[in-house]
């Protein structure tokens, strides 16, 4: 049976700090392969400066290139909106039947995962890999109460990871890009090349 881990963003734009963490999950875990999902524009969020789905879809095969343990996945783009985890999983394992999928999501999410639409039954039935986060006081403040709960601390199927940690996000990027900073070393070359041309995030 094939293993697979999920790791969902919108990607805006994907960058290495994402790819880091589906690259380790990919080579040092379990995992047969990654697969990056990419979520489309949640309809009930305004978000101006979120690029179309497809545009984020390209840019993350951009960037994994060739990887053959890192795949892409727009298979949410086509599922009821807004998109529950729960159904993305039913929609892939009825899919693909021989594959086992997993989670991937860092420890900041923890604190929001029980507020999922049957977060219950999604641990039940799947592994999460946890990567560790650099938290902000506040954060780890949130975080103190999972921390100790029973459920999330000790759970069978909750996996740390001990993943590198890199503080960057797509917000830190396209608010950078638009201040006229060089981001090259952020983005993969094809993506900062692509992200250049078209001139994406600059307003
Ligand atoms: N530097 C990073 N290292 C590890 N995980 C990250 C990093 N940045 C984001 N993530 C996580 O990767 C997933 C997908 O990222 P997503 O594109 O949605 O967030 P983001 O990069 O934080 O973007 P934004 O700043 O636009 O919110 C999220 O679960 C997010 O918490
Ligand atoms: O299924 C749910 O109820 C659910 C609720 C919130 C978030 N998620 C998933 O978690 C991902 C990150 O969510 P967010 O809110 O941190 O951007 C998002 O892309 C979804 O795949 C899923």
């Amino acid at each position: 049976m094939k293993r697979v881990g999920l790791y969902f963003g919108t990607f805006n734009p994907i960058h290495v700090g994402h790819l880091i963490i589906a690259n380790h999950m990919a080579d040092y875990t379990e995992l047969d392969e990654v697969w990056l999902i990419v979520t489309p524009q949640n309809p009930f969020k305004e978000k101006s400066s979120l690029l179309p789905d497809y545009q984020r879809l390209d840019l993350v095969r951009r960037a994994i290139e060739d990887n053959l343990k890192v795949r892409v996945s727009d298979v949410e783009f086509k599922l009821p909106k807004p998109s529950y985890t729960i159904n993305t999983l039913a929609y892939l394992k009825e899919a693909h039947p021989s594959t086992k999928f997993s989670l991937i999501m860092g420890e900041d999410n923890l604190r929001s995962l029980h507020k999922w639409k049957n977060s219950e039954q999604i641990l039940h039935d799947h592994t999460v890999y946890v990567y560790p986060r650099v938290l902000t006081i506040q954060e780890k403040e949130d975080l103190k109460p999972y921390r100790t709960n029973q459920l999330l601390a000790n759970h069978p199927n909750i996996k740390k990871v001990d993943a590198p940690v890199m503080k960057l996000s797509a917000s830190f990027i396209r608010n950078s890009i638009k201040a006229g900073h060089d981001v090259r070393y952020l983005l993969t070359e094809p993506v900062y090349k692509y992200v250049t041309e078209m001139n994406f995030y600059k307003k």
